[in-house]
């Protein structure tokens, strides 16, 4: 008999009381990389983005992020296309020891207002595993070929 353990990582989340009703952030095929993020604005109060302007959406949760991974929040790409709807801090970063409600920077680069309801699913979230580096200084670095070129020093 094969006993097949699941070896993901648990991703805990505390439903806020504006994230009421909401369904819980969810991957929509089978091997979507982000879990989408839906909107906690007030069901009777839709946002209006204006074009060139920000806002700060609520998810209506918070995420325990498990240690070792961070949360990723990206863009969809349909908004993005249809609306210029796009995260204004892409990726945003989602710490591990982050305790607060997890928000959408969205910004609206598009030419037409944008309205946000609520549920609507304005963003996703990528768990990925983070590597912390121990810092140390030195005072020369090391020799490459590379050296110090950069910024299309190769060609384009
Ligand atoms: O799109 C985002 C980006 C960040 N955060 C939350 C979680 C993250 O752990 C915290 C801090 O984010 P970041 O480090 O990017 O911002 P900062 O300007 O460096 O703030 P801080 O000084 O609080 O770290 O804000 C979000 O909810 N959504
Ligand atoms: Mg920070």
């Amino acid at each position: 008999m094969t006993i097949h353990h699941d070896t993901r990582p648990t991703l805990n989340l505390i439903r806020l009381a504006n994230g009421e009703d909401l369904d819980l952030p969810a991957y929509e095929s089978k091997g979507a990389a982000g879990m989408d993020l839906r909107a906690a604005v007030d069901g009777d109060a839709p946002l209006t983005l204006l074009p060139g302007k920000r806002a700060l959406v609520p998810t209506g949760f918070i995420f325990e992020i498990p240690e070792g991974f961070e949360g990723q929040v990206r863009p969809r790409s349909g908004l993005a296309f249809k609306h210029g709807i796009t995260c204004l801090n892409s990726p945003g970063t989602v710490d591990s020891d982050y305790r607060g409600e997890v928000k959408v920077l969205l910004a609206n680069l598009g030419e037409e207002a944008f309205v946000i309801e609520r549920g609507m699913r304005i963003a996703q979230m990528v768990i990925a595993p983070v590597t912390q580096a121990r810092v140390a200084e030195i005072t020369s670095a090391s020799e490459t070929a590379r050296g110090a070129g950069g910024f299309g020093s190769t060609g384009v």
